[in-house]
Parts: C-alpha cells; sequence; structure tokens
C-alpha cells in the first residue's frame, strides 16, 4: 500500500492540477460522490454539514448539494473566512444557495449554540472542517465545534482526514473529530495508516487522480 504524508498529497494534488490539467472542481466532485457512495439513504435523511473554507470544504459542499438533490434535508455550518474561499468552494456554496435554506455561519457563542441544538437533531454528520492542509494547532472557534460535534454523539463522517489530526503524523493538533467512518481520498495518508484508532476506520478511494502525477511526485518520474 503506498503512504504519503500531506505535503506529499499536496504536491499529487498540485501535479494533477497544474501540469496534468485535471479540473480541480472534478477532483472535489469525485471526492464528494466517494463519500456519498459509503451513505446509507434508507437509512440516513437528515444530515448536519459542517465545512471550513478550504478544499476540503469544498468537498462537504458537493456532498451537501448531491444530498439536497435527492430531496435530503441537509443543515450547512460554515466556518471561517469565506472570502479567503476557493473557487471550487464558492462554486459550490453558490448551488447549496440555491438548494439549502438552512445555511448558517458560525462566528460567535450564539451561532456555536444555534449549531449545538441543530446537531442534536441530524442523524448524520458530516466533517468537511480539514483535510491535508492542516498545519497547526485547532484553537478557538474551531476547537469548540469540533468538541461540539464530538460531544451530540450522532454518527460521523470525516471527509479525507478526521479534522484535527495531522495528515502526516497521526498527531492530534488538539481536538480531533471522533469519527465513525473516514473516506480519505487516493492515497493513504500515513498519519491515518500509524493510528490503529483511524486506520481500522478508514477506506480509500480513488478521485481520479492520474498515476502519473503520483509516480512523478513520488518517484521524480516524468520530471
Ligand atoms: N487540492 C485539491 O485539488 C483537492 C483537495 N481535496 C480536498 O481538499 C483538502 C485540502 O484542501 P486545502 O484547501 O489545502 O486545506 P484544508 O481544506 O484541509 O484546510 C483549509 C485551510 O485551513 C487553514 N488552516 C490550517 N490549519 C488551521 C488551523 N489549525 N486553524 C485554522 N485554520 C487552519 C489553512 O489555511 P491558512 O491560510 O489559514 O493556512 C488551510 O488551507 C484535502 O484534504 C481534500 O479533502 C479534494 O478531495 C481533492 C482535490
Ligand atoms: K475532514
Amino acid at each position: 500500500m503506498i503512504l504519503v504524508d500531506r505535503v506529499q498529497m499536496q504536491a499529487i494534488d498540485r501535479y494533477a492540477i497544474e501540469v496534468l490539467k485535471v479540473p480541480a472542481l472534478s477532483l472535489v466532485e469525485r471526492a464528494s460522490m466517494a463519500v456519498l457512495k459509503h451513505i446509507n439513504l434508507n437509512k440516513f435523511g437528515y444530515f448536519g454539514v459542517v465545512v471550513g473554507v478550504g478544499n476540503n470544504g469544498a468537498d462537504g459542499l458537493a456532498l451537501a448539494r448531491n444530498l439536497l438533490a435527492r430531496y435530503k434535508d441537509v443543515e450547512i455550518f460554515i466556518i471561517g473566512d469565506v472570502e479567503k474561499a476557493s473557487p471550487e468552494f464558492k462554486l459550490n456554496l453558490e448551488s447549496c444557495e440555491m438548494l439549502c435554506e438552512e445555511i448558517y455561519y458560525v462566528e460567535s457563542i450564539e451561532d456555536l449554540e444555534n449549531m449545538e441544538k441543530r446537531l442534536c437533531n441530524v442523524n448524520l454528520i458530516v466533517d468537511a472542517i480539514f483535510g491535508t492542509g492542516l498545519n497547526r494547532p485547532v484553537t478557538g472557534i474551531y476547537a469548540t465545534v469540533i468538541s461540539i460535534i464530538n460531544n451530540v454523539m450522532k454518527y460521523k463522517i470525516s471527509i479525507d482526514i478526521p479534522s484535527g489530526l495531522d495528515a502526516s503524523t497521526g498527531q492530534d493538533l488538539g481536538e480531533v473529530v471522533d469519527a465513525d467512518l473516514i473516506v480519505t481520498m487516493q492515497l493513504m495518508k500515513t498519519g491515518l495508516y500509524e493510528r490503529e484508532a483511524y486506520k481500522r476506520k478508514c477506506v480509500i478511494e480513488d478521485i481520479g487522480i492520474p498515476q502519473k502525477a503520483i509516480d512523478s511526485v513520488l518517484y521524480g518520474l516524468f520530471n
């Protein structure tokens, strides 16, 4: 099994998009469908999707859009400055705004209380706060959001990496989402593999990153 750290995964993502011209939006869409296939839509019908403003969040919004497309009940909680968000995030947010009335920006104590109350009523929580971009300890409102997610005791799916976990070292960078299932994209991350508690909850899904990107970054081929 190929293992990559977060820097290698980001380099592979970048090579696929910038050199091999794979549209980032298609990778995000493939990531969302990779998570959707692991959701029993006969069993789960009411979702809380908690997103950061990076491409992990973009994956989460694309998943929310695909759930809304199937008339599932979805509440979206956005943490972070949307102005900083990627184009893929913004495009998926625009569509979610056309499909969903329950989009909440989590900034204040009241917003956190509202999120906690609402998450008590969903039956599945999607963690799309941080993925391979987590690069420092989780503090402030992000730490509070993660502890709320853990405290409401719902079935939780983490996209790519449980938010709060260092994808390279497996170190907890503060609060970490206690996921029931982790759907990691394309390749197993060292930080997941080295922690048995995470490894056994992990599934790896192909999202269309060309093998040429992997071979180029990991083995210096084609450079
Ligand atoms: N890259 C691709 O084409 C694809 C990526 N996929 C998914 O995207 C994530 C990686 O996305 P990225 O935008 O690089 O980063 P994250 O979404 O993981 O994190 C968002 C930003 O959060 C900031 N950050 C980092 N640590 C902290 C922290 N402790 N507290 C607050 N904010 C933090 C950081 O930005 P800064 O500017 O603040 O440094 C991050 O950029 C990957 O995991 C996949 O889920 C697609 O799946 C495939 C295509
Ligand atoms: K995540």
